[in-house]
């Protein structure tokens, strides 16, 4: 009750309160400096240093939640988003939570393509994203009026959890979950026949944010940490010439810092390089004549804001 009273004025964050996407939205929050306590069991935190207070809600019900303007931020899954079908802004894609909705059915089974599930019944917690999926393919076998008059043939069932286990109970013909290794859905015998979308965590905001200056700034904050988690500074020597040849290899976010050795013609470059590009980046820079090649961390940084002419 106390804690609730303490809201008045504060930015309201909704963050994943368990499962895939908690640790590192956690980790997000951390990197920004946004400090909290939360306290056994409790749902809401108030941070210690921003007037910003956390809302720990499932990520299926975030969407609703920043949607409806209860809350001002929030970090879920696109496919989650997608399939609350509410008005937020997607500001950010976060780089983590990565995976693919993919229609399965039993690997020994006969069915190949997705259109053989039309008419028979799927189970999903994604009953949305399904209906309009499985109502497309239902348009391309018997046309857009059919549909519209005799309504869909196939059969959406939802379940909240374990969804895999629905075809070896007999109670779906196919399902629609998410995959990413694959691991899950092996173990239950099943195999992905296609795909509905792929999603990443992303941060979303309201269209109606209580504090606008705060939940920017905060935006901001996030911003920074996933560009220093995505890239790392690389610098080199260079003999001035060689220049043109490796100014392709390393662009930079912007444009490459070239300075001026001391020793003549000699240069020293540094760009920033995508993390998951550096060691390939590296070959390619040796290949070229570059010596001296380092790799630096980033530890945090900042875009900076736009510049209005
Ligand atoms: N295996 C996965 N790999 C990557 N991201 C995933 C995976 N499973 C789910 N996600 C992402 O995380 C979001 C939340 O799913 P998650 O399974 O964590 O929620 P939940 O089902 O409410 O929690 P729990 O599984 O702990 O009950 C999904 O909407 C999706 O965006
Ligand atoms: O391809 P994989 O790497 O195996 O991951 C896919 C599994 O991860 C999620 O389930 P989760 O573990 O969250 O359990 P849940 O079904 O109870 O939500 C998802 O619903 C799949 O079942
Ligand atoms: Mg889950």
């Amino acid at each position: 009750m106390e804690l609730v009273n303490n809201l008045d004025g504060r930015l309201l964050f909704a963050v994943p309160k368990k499962g895939r996407l908690y640790e590192s939205a956690l980790s997000l929050l951390q990197g920004s400096d946004i400090q909290f306590h939360r306290h056994n069991r409790l749902d809401i935190a108030l941070c210690h240093n921003l007037p910003i207070a956390l809302v720990f809600l499932g990520a299926a019900d975030i969407p609703t939640f920043v949607g409806e303007g209860r809350c001002d931020l929030g970090i879920t899954g696109q496919d989650q988003v997608a399939e609350t079908r509410t008005a937020v802004e997607e500001v950010l894609t976060l780089g983590f939570g990565k995976c693919k909705l993919q229609v399965q059915v039993p690997a020994r089974g006969p069915m190949k393509e997705p259109k053989e599930l039309i008419g028979k019944q799927v189970v999903t917690s994604f009953t949305h994203l399904s209906r309009e999926y499985f109502r497309q393919l239902e348009v391309e076998a018997f046309g857009a009026e059919a549909v519209e008059k005799n309504g869909m043939k196939t059969i959406m069932k939802y379940v909240g959890g374990s969804v895999e286990a629905a075809c070896a109970l007999g109670v779906a013909d196919g399902i629609v979950d998410l995959v990413e290794s694959g691991e899950t859905m092996k173990a239950a015998g099943l195999a992905a026949i296609s795909t509905v979308m792929e999603t990443q965590a992303v941060l979303i905001r309201s269209k109606t944010p209580r504090n606008p200056k705060l939940a920017e700034t905060i935006i901001s904050r996030i911003n920074g940490v996933i560009t220093a988690k995505r890239y790392v500074l690389c610098t080199y020597n260079i003999p001035r010439t060689l220049l043109p040849r490796v100014h392709e290899i390393t662009p930079g976010k912007r444009a490459p810092t070239i300075t001026q050795l001391e020793e003549e013609n000699w240069v020293a470059v540094s760009a920033m390089v995508e993390r998951k590009e550096i060691a390939d980046v590296m070959d390619k820079l040796e290949e070229c004549g570059a010596q001296d090649i380092l790799v630096v961390q980033i530890s945090n940084s900042r875009a900076g804001r736009p510049i209005t002419p």
